[in-house]
């Protein structure tokens, strides 16, 4: 497989030259300009159906880390989506300090992390890497994270990263942890619209659902992220780890889509 990354050559602006799809024309991550959203009155309420009892793996893939979840009771529908999706995993992106690190921002202002819950369409398709590249193959819940008081939910997750610090690290999540405790408490105000997966390959499959309410975790929850090596062990010249930080992909052209909102 072709290596990419966050800066250099493997950076964002060359993944088109491996990754033709980065070039296309509904990519993301996007500035949401609120003064040009279109409310649609016709959103039903999101059903967010998530369990706790299920095994799920923590995984750091180098470009950030992964909750790999294998329930099939963890279920969305409704608001913008024709579909029942699925949950597949969830991962974020961060910055290297609180004032940078999400992917998508509104009215310019960037976040300092950004969470996405992946979901893929099990009404329309057979498997999740199938759906990966469809057209409305995947549906990602989306909740922008600013530094503030201490997130008692992110815990559950952090806790571990202590076993998956190295790239490639996972670790086995048992416990009783529902990842709906990472939204927001009003998930009836969000932003959606068409884009794509915001890493390589960059598949124009995804309908993003992204919450209006900030989640707060503290600032040292976020050092924690900042915690992950996006190397194996190999030390810089000055000996110290290479650690994964800033792995937010710039805004993409809008190219005339629509942000539509769930309110007014
Ligand atoms: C893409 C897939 C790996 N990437 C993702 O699953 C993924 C999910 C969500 C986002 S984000 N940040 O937009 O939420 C980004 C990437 C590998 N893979 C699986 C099947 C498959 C088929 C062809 C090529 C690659 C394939
Ligand atoms: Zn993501």
């Amino acid at each position: 497989p072709v290596a990419w990354g966050y800066e250099g050559d493997i950076g964002p602006c060359n993944w088109h030259k491996y990754f033709p799809k980065a070039g296309g024309k509904r990519q993301s991550p996007i500035d949401i300009d609120t003064s040009a959203t279109q409310y649609d009155g016709s959103f039903k309420p999101l059903r967010i159906h998530y369990d706790s009892h299920m095994c799920s793996s923590l995984t750091n893939n180098g470009h950030t880390f992964c909750m790999s979840v294998n329930s099939d009771q963890c279920n969305l529908s409704g608001g913008p989506l024709e579909d029942k999706y699925r949950l597949l995993q969830f991962h974020c992106h961060w910055g290297s300090d609180d004032t940078k690190g999400s992917e998508h921002t509104v009215d310019g202002h960037q976040y300092a992390a950004e969470l996405h819950l992946v979901h893929w369409n099990t009404d329309k398709f057979k498997s999740a890497d199938e759906a990966i590249e469809k057209n409305q193959g995947i549906a990602v819940l989306t909740a922008f994270i600013k530094a503030g008081k201490e997130h008692r939910g992110w815990n559950h997750v952090l806790s571990h990263f202590k076993d998956i610090k190295k790239v490639q690290g996972t670790s086995t999540v048992n416990e009783d942890f529902n990842p709906k405790c990472l939204l927001p408490e009003n998930q009836t105000d969000y932003w959606t619209y068409e884009g794509s997966l915001t890493t390589p390959p960059c598949h124009e499959s995804v309908r993003f659902i992204i919450f209006k309410e900030v989640v707060e975790v503290s600032s040292e929850q976020l050092a924690q992220f900042r915690s992950l090596c996006v190397c194996s062990s190999r030390k810089r010249d000055t000996g110290e780890d290479e650690h994964l930080v800033d792995n937010f992909r710039p805004i993409q052209p809008l190219n005339g889509r629509v942000v539509k909102a769930s309110f007014q």
